[in-house]
């Protein structure tokens, strides 16, 4: 595949009638990554959701040509569930290794443990494991790092270099600090 996974040409984000940032661009490679970051409120999970699709593009264009994974505030995993049934059922719609997921992120020995038992941090590292078992090219992750602590982050922060180094692409919207080497650094402003 040549050209960008993800690009962004001039965009614009109105939310509630309110135009939350204008003029945005953005071109994501195979090994590229994108750190957003700005003060709340700024548009940073709207600009996430808006290249996953939920959100109209209010001006200008995104263009994703790849498949993406989206790490959103909730972890979408059915919270009845065994952690690797609940992951398992994303797994057979992209074809994801689970197991090797869950090791990644250090819960494989939580597999068994219904979802609505797992603390904060877990929650935010089985998301995680969702978005490493989709096996997509583009990761498109929302605050990936609240709730971790800061081992958790170090690995969080091995995967995205590893998932670059095999080809992937990655943004990440953040206001705690993730490395992300050679990031294109998008800092959203003020509000209109
Ligand atoms: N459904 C909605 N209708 C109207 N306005 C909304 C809606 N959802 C979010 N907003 C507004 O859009 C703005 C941007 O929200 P967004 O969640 O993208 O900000 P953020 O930069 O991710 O903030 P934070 O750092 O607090 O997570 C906020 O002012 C918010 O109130």
């Amino acid at each position: 595949m040549s050209g960008p996974l993800l690009q962004v040409r001039d965009a614009a984000c109105v939310r509630g009638g309110r135009r939350l940032f204008a003029g945005l661009g953005l071109a994501l490679a195979a090994g590229e990554a994108a750190l957003v970051t700005g003060p709340n409120g700024t548009g940073k999970s709207s600009l996430v959701r808006m290249i996953a699709g939920l959100l109209p593009v209010a001006e200008g264009s995104v263009t994703v040509n790849a498949r993406c994974a989206l790490l959103a505030e909730q972890p979408s995993l059915d919270a009845e569930l065994p952690l690797a049934k609940a992951l398992g059922f994303w797994a057979a719609i992209d074809g994801g290794d689970v197991a090797a997921a869950l090791a990644a992120v250090g819960l494989a020995g939580l597999a068994p443990v219904p979802v609505r038992f797992l603390s904060t941090g877990q929650r935010r590292r089985a998301g995680i494991a969702r978005v490493l078992a989709s096996n997509a090219p583009l990761w498109l992750l929302d605050e990936p790092a609240n709730g971790l602590d800061a081992a958790s982050v170090a690995v969080l922060e091995g995967l995205i270099a590893a998932h670059r180094a095999g080809g992937g692409a990655v943004l990440v919207a953040t206001h705690l600090p993730v490395a992300l080497p050679g990031a294109h650094e998008i800092r959203l402003g003020e509000g209109a």
